[in-house]
């Protein structure tokens, strides 16, 4: 599991581990790992150039200290000072002892060009708003520059709580982060900025719940409902899918194809597109009664290619089993009717519908996609999970949140959405919490996206069929 918390509790955790540690003793943990990965990175030391782009906080001092020590290993460090009066001394004095110098941010342009490596140590958590006016130019020539670029615990100029960037910010290579995550390292668009991630301990004690939580294959692995000796279709759940309309019949074979491949003992569907289902899938039980009188399921699924039937929708949320609401059933349910469901309910939305639900515009969905799905799932006290290149799942209660760590651009081909509402719906189905039904039919139907494309562009229908290869390598 991957755990990021926010500013406001790695600032309280730090306040506690300083207090019981010599001075400074803290930043220099974070120099040393972050010289380290600096060093993993070069390769050879001796002889490398490395500039400092040196802020005036202690994200600057750590810069220093790590370039202090890359210049007692022979590199040649030149640090940026934002602002030489407010630089933090103690690095200073180091970096110069090392015998690294220091020049004004005039002067940064050659030094930058010829660099091989650039610490951004700009800004850290202290950081709001996207880069100062004097600060951005210095992120402008590092992304121009051939360099390397190592940012020093977040990429300067993310929003390092949700991941918002609201101006010019650092692009990186690698990230050195300290002491846990930042939700704004995993989530976009600030995980773009980040590259990849590295953690070093700093020795932090973290409260019980983070922010947001990564599952992994391990986490994945232990929610994977398993059959038991005795289990026959139905203690492992029926799982029911009111979805397709006359005019989108392979909605409904889609999301079928998801069911069928989600752990669910059945998969019931009910709808105008029985015959295109029972053509493809066989073993599915088919009903046009309506929902209300389908027979017994442990979760519905509704909406994908619903059409304008609001029928179906209603009478699916007015049952007590938990619901997963999906595209057009997102536009056709009450809210009223969600919110005043007793079972849980999870709803599906990609950035346009969660958009459309919360009033806004799909690019402020997308710049804010933490806020956007925290304020959807308490509007509507339902689990939300909110589709994209970062797959977001909230639940009513504002704890801990998930975020998907296996997508993939692949993923955006029609269709995948209503094989992912069948897989979570069958999880539902199977007894998971909307939460873990979300987040590992995320996991999973973004690791049979990867298989499924393996380089090249795959249909919907190869996703659903990758999904049996994606759950046994989770397994394995
Ligand atoms: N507090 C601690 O115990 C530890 C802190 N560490 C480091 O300290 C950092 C936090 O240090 P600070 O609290 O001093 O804060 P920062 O160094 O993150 O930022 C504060 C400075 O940045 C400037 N600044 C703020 N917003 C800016 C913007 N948008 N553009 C340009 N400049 C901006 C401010 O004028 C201020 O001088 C962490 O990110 C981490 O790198 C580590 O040494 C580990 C231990
Ligand atoms: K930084």
């Amino acid at each position: 599991m991957r755990s990021a918390y926010r500013v406001e509790t790695v600032r309280t955790a730090e306040r506690e581990l300083m207090a019981r540690l010599p001075d400074g003793a803290l930043m220099q943990r974070a120099a040393a790992g972050l010289a380290a990965a600096c060093a993993d990175l070069l390769g050879r030391v001796y002889g490398s150039r490395v500039v400092l782009l040196v802020g005036s906080g202690d994200n600057g001092g750590d810069t220093l200290y790590a370039g202090a020590r890359l210049a007692k290993r022979g590199a040649g460090v030149t640090a940026v000072l934002l602002n030489p009066d407010r630089t933090h001394p103690g690095g200073l004095r180091a970096l110069r002892r090392a015998g690294g110098t220091a020049i004004p941010p005039h002067r940064a342009d050659r030094a930058v060009h010829r660099a091989d490596l650039v610490l951004d140590g700009i800004v850290g958590i202290g950081g709001k708003g996207g880069l100062r006016p004097d600060a951005a130019p210095l992120a402008e020539l590092a992304a121009a520059s051939r360099a390397a670029v190592v940012a020093v615990d977040l990429p300067s100029g993310i929003e390092p709580d949700t991941g918002e960037v609201r101006g010019t910010a650092v692009r990186a290579d690698l990230t050195v982060t300290f002491g846990t995550h930042k939700p704004g390292l995993l989530i976009d668009p600030a995980r773009e900025y980040a590259g990849s991630v590295r953690l070093v301990d700093i020795g932090l004690a973290l409260p019980a719940d983070p922010d947001l939580q990564a599952l992994q294959h391990a986490d994945v692995a232990a929610l994977l409902p398993r059959p038991a000796a005795e289990s026959d279709k139905y203690r492992r759940g029926v799982v029911g899918i009111a979805a397709g309309s006359a005019r989108y019949p392979g909605a409904a074979v889609l999301a079928v194809s998801g069911a069928l491949r989600g752990g669910a003992g059945a998969v019931r569907y009910v709808g105008p597109a029985g015959d295109a289902v029972i053509a493809r899938f066989p073993e599915t039980l088919v009903s046009d009664r309506g929902p209300k009188r389908a027979g017994r399921v442990q979760a519905w699924v509704v909406g994908p290619g619903a059409g304008d039937d609001a029928g179906p929708v209603a009478e699916v949320l007015a049952t007590d089993v938990p619901v997963l609401l999906d595209a057009d059933g997102l536009r056709l349910a009450d809210l009223d009717a969600v919110r005043a469901r007793s079972a849980p309910t999870l709803m599906t939305p990609h950035a346009g519908e969660a958009a459309a639900l919360l009033g806004t515009s799909r690019g402020e969905v997308e710049g804010a996609r933490l806020t956007a799905v925290r304020d959807l799932a308490r509007r509507y006290d339902a689990t939300v999970l909110l589709k994209g290149s970062t797959t977001l799942v909230a639940g009513p209660d504002g704890g801990t949140a998930r975020v998907n760590p296996t997508g993939t651009p692949w993923l955006a081909t029609a269709g995948s959405g209503d094989v992912l509402s069948g897989l979570a719906g069958s999880l539902l189905a199977a007894g998971l919490t909307a939460l873990d039904a979300g987040s590992v039919a995320a996991y999973v139907h973004g690791l049979a996206g990867r298989y499924a494309a393996d380089g090249a562009p795959a249909g919907a229908h190869d996703v659903a069929e990758a999904i049996p290869a994606a759950w046994r390598d989770i397994r394995d």
